[in-house]
């Protein structure tokens, strides 16, 4: 599928659709301190302080395995879904601790949203209905369904190939069009994260390139964190970029971290240098 729609195309101009019940609005600053990560007695992440600016894009990258996914899914509170995961730490976001007592995972889940690897719509559902499932799981109440589905739509960057079918099945559109559909379905809560974990690691080039457009247009409204491999991808949609490494038998930690063209240019670890310029990993 080759899909021409230009950025100037797309007016996210408008002003939100009101819900209630959701997020409070507006991109949230996301900040950890000192994670540290168990699955059983096994360290996998160590010392994790990073900040995660409102309305940008930082990426996670790092060689596999040392705890990228698992860092990000500490930030929405996922990590706790696995029975022998444990965490110390904090994770803050616009200054409020996630973790902290009394907070419900499920709330902290609808203002941190996430987009996994392979596209996740419900196959069977309608594309409009896919757009509203977020809602309907959590309880959020929209005044304009028809304008909130658009307006999700077009700032994934997929309204205008789907305008005329909302009503076929998710499952019959491409892989990069349900991933779309998927961020379109995040987006619809109006949350103020967005976790993207290889969001494109199962697309075709094509698909990966609208994927890309759409980061850069969401990410000046909602902040962005994203773990890719691909490190032109890296360079391509993220303002911030954090280097995890874990050394044999150590947890992961970050080796640095900072703008991403520092950290592709004049990185100050050597680790960092040889990493990003595909000398090891
Ligand atoms: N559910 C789990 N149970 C036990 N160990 C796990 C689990 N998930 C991840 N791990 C371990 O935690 C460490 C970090 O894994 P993680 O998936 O976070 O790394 P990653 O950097 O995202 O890797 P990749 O780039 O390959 O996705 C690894 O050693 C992995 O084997």
């Amino acid at each position: 599928m080759t899909d021409t729609t230009e950025l100037s195309d797309v007016d996210i101009s408008r002003p939100q659709v009101t819900l209630t019940g959701g997020p409070p609005p507006g991109a949230a600053t996301l900040e950890s301190r000192e994670i540290g990560a168990w699955f059983g007695d096994r360290l996998v992440l160590e010392g994790v302080s990073l900040r995660m600016p409102a309305k940008e894009v930082t990426a996670l990258i790092g060689p596999s395995g040392c705890g990228k996914s698992t860092f990000l899914r500490i930030l929405n509170r996922m990590h706790e879904l696995v029975p022998s995961a444990s965490l110390t730490g904090e994770v803050l976001l616009d200054g409020q601790d996630i973790y902290a007592d009394g907070t419900r995972p499920q709330q902290v889940r609808l203002r941190i949203g996430m987009v996994f690897q392979k596209p996740n719509p419900f196959p069977a559902m309608s594309i409009r209905d896919n757009v509203l499932a977020g809602l309907k799981l959590a309880g959020v109440k929209c005044d304009d369904k028809n304008a909130l589905v658009e307006q999700s739509l077009e700032r994934a960057g997929l309204w205008r190939e789907v305008r005329d079918r909302l009503s076929s099945p998710g499952g019959a559109l491409s892989g990069g069009q349900q991933q779309r559909l998927c961020i379109a379905r995040s987006l619809a809560v109006q949350p103020n994260v967005l976790l993207m974990d290889e969001p494109c690691s199962a697309l075709d080039p094509t698909s990966t390139r609208r994927i890309e457009q759409t980061i850069a247009e969401i990410g000046h409204e909602v902040t962005v964190v994203i773990v890719t491999h691909n490190m032109q991808q890296a360079q391509r949609v993220s303002d911030h970029c954090a280097f995890f490494l874990a050394a044999e038998n150590e947890p992961g930690r970050v080796i640095e971290h900072g703008p991403t063209d520092t950290i592709f240019n004049a990185p100050s670890d050597e680790r960092t240098f040889d990493y990003v310029n595909g000398r090891f990993g």
